[in-house]
């Protein structure tokens, strides 16, 4: 995403948040940062009055909390972290650093003292790379620290206790919360709103666009220094190439970031041979005369039109292996890629020129070779390989959305039209066919796989000691949990068809206990004991009956204080959003997409209450619910 795209750099990291503030999980989660998040156990105790200045002081607590985390985290043999973030938000008025108020009557005499003055709200982060070098843990400290200022309204002692008595100062530095009722009290502020809610997005994103894209020597006149970069703008810009020709569109064009997305029109700014992009969109008509209307024309109404050419060109790429090969052997020409796939050299030409204009392929003179993201995510052995899923959705999905038209008129499944065969029918062939069946679970292993880290760490599971992954496929979730929660038994529960099938998908190194699988029908067999039960991508797919079926068993043999944790995407109330879901809905399985208060109701008729949302953005939200006490 182009308002994003350094974020996109720690896509394949271990990013750890070494913080318990909501707010800074929120704010990370909602620009799609993965994380987990481990709090530090760091005391805040540092002597204020040692530091020159305050914010050397938030800086300060920020890197010990999170030294204390990447510390904690290596020496407990967990898989050290590769990023660590802390940070420490402090206000100061009249020369007084003020941190969380101990108790109202503290929360009291902030509040007073920030009446009716302008105070200012300091935000200390530090983001550590960790590595591991023998035994050592190795660590390079990057900090910064960010300013606001806040005025706040003459306030009345009656006002302030009547704030403090709805609870909400407590937990925040200087007393109050400026995203909620806090908001009330402040006449103005200068500077970045969400440093006073406890994390400078914008500087943060500044800082990783500095350390991962260092500007090189010749080309720092053209950069925007005080706007984020785009992915691209670094990568071209730090190429430190200047193109021979005149052109006015730089070859790295579109080029999908490391996080797998494409910024959404490219941007140049041209100046005597060199091509170099400014950090701030200019309208496409200003470069290459296009007419100002053009860019007025439903960019979003013909990327639609367009869209599934451009899926049909990833899936025929993907499914003839070319970013295998180039990933192997390129930079390789069209001719050579068309010898190695066995397709023609001008369709071959064609097909790798469109990927190139969508983002997946770059091409230079010496030919053309994937992105970085197309080695992680499209090459079939990529570090969260996608390729399962996109044949999967090549051979299965694009014959059914094929007969969409017929879908919606009937409001069935259209498996007859697709392949000639009934859905149930089509089902048998998972059984019989070998490479059906191999196909099927490669794409629930690409999902499974690229999910498993957000899953498990959705919520803290560390209180459950064992868990079933009904239906868990390849095990993808389970060797995640086991990784992250060393001391749970995890057990994969899947058809025997299935778990014949898993030797393929295991990890290759095994470095924690081994994941149990048992093989069995969730609909008819018992279910082997856990404190936690997990339906990942299950209850979608199937009809109320099946559900009625599936969750009274694991109702059954849940024991009180024992957890269900589903992983869905859960819609919107209004279920029109997430489109992921509500496309998915489309294939017109018996099952259907759910809101998140149709999965709370559904699940408390099961005995599961205490249900807990977590909205990941990503491609599975995750839910947790707790089966009920007996009543006395
Ligand atoms: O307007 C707002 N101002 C501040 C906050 C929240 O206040 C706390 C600041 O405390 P600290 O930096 O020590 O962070 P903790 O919450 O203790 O978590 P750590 O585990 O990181 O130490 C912070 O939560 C801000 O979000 C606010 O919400 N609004």
């Amino acid at each position: 995403m182009a308002l994003n795209p350094v974020l996109g750099k720690l896509v394949s990291k271990r990013v750890v948040l070494a913080s318990a503030s909501p707010r800074r999980q929120e704010i990370l989660t909602n620009v799609g940062l993965r994380f987990e998040v481990v709090p530090s156990w760091f005391k805040e105790t540092l002597e204020k009055s040692s530091f020159a200045a305050p914010y050397e002081y938030a800086i300060e607590t920020a890197k010990q909390k999170a030294l204390e985390v990447a510390n904690r985290m290596h020496v407990k043999h967990l898989r050290t972290p590769d990023v660590v973030i802390g940070a420490d938000t402090i206000v100061t008025v009249d020369e007084q650093i003020l941190e969380k108020p101990v108790d109202k009557q503290d929360a009291y005499r902030m509040l007073s003292r920030l009446s009716g003055k302008e105070h200012s709200v300091f935000t200390g982060v530090a983001i550590i790379h960790c590595s591991s070098k023998g035994n050592q843990l190795e660590t390079e400290i990057t900090d910064f620290y960010e300013e606001t200022k806040v005025k706040f309204s003459d306030l009345s002692e009656e006002l302030l206790w009547e704030y403090i008595h709805s609870g909400e100062p407590m937990d925040k530095a200087g007393g109050y919360g400026i995203q909620a009722l806090g908001g009330m009290l402040v006449e103005y502020v200068h500077g970045d709103f969400l440093n006073v809610v406890g994390f400078p997005l914008n500087h943060f994103c500044k800082k990783l666009a500095e350390l991962y894209y260092p500007p090189p020597k010749h080309t720092v006149q053209h950069i925007k220094h005080d706007s984020i970069p785009s992915v691209d703008t670094f990568e071209n810009v730090s190429d430190g190439e200047s193109e021979s020709s005149n052109f006015t569109e730089h070859k790295g064009a579109n080029k999908l970031d490391s996080s797998g997305m494409c910024p959404s029109r490219p941007v140049y700014n041209c100046e005597n041979t060199s091509s170099v992009r400014t950090g701030f969109t200019v309208p496409l008509g200003n470069q290459n005369g296009v007419s100002e209307s053009a860019a007025k024309l439903p960019s979003k109404i013909l990327d639609l039109m367009d869209g599934f050419k451009a899926s049909k060109a990833l899936f025929v790429a993907s499914k003839l292996k070319m970013f295998d090969y180039l990933k192997n052997k390129g930079p390789l020409k069209a001719v050579d890629v068309a010898n190695e796939v066995g397709t023609s050299v001008c369709g071959t030409e064609r097909l790798l020129d469109a990927c190139v204009a969508l983002g997946l392929l770059e091409k230079t003179s010496q030919g053309y070779s994937n992105t970085d993201s197309a080695n992680i995510y499209l090459t079939s052995d990529g570090e969260y390989s996608l390729h399962g899923y996109i044949i999967h959705s090549n051979d299965h999905l694009w014959p059914l959305f094929t007969n969409l038209e017929s879908a919606v008129r009937e409001g069935s499944r259209q498996n007859h039209r697709a392949f000639g065969r009934k859905a149930e029918d089509l089902f048998k062939d998972y059984y019989h066919s070998q490479e059906v069946k191999q196909r099927f679970m490669a794409a629930m292993h690409s999902i499974a796989h690229l999910t498993a880290r957000d899953l498990a760490t959705a919520f803290d599971l560390s209180q459950f000691k064992s868990t079933c992954d009904l239906g868990g496929c390849t095990g993808a979730l389970a060797h995640e949990l086991i990784q992250i929660y060393p001391n749970m038994k995890v057990t994969v529960f899947d058809l025997p068809e299935v778990i014949a099938n898993i030797s393929y998908f295991q990890p290759s190194e095994q470095c924690t206990a081994p994941v149990t699988f048992v093989s069995g029908d969730f609909f008819k067999d018992n279910l082997p004991e856990a404190d936690l039960y997990i339906l990942s991508r299950v209850l979608h797919d199937w009809p109320d009956e099946k559900i009625h079926i599936l969750l009274s068993k694991i109702s059954a043999v849940c024991k009180p204080g024992s957890a269900l944790l589903v992983a869905e995407i859960v819609l919107d109330e209004q279920k029109t959003h997430p489109p992921r879901a509500v496309l998915q809905s489309l294939s017109m399985t018996e099952g259907k997409q759910r809101s998140g208060s149709e999965y709370k109701q559904l699940l408390e008729k099961y005995g599961f209450t205490n249900t807990q949302f977590k909205i990941t953005g990503t491609l599975l939200d995750a839910v947790l619910c707790f089966k009920k006490n007996l009543s006395p």
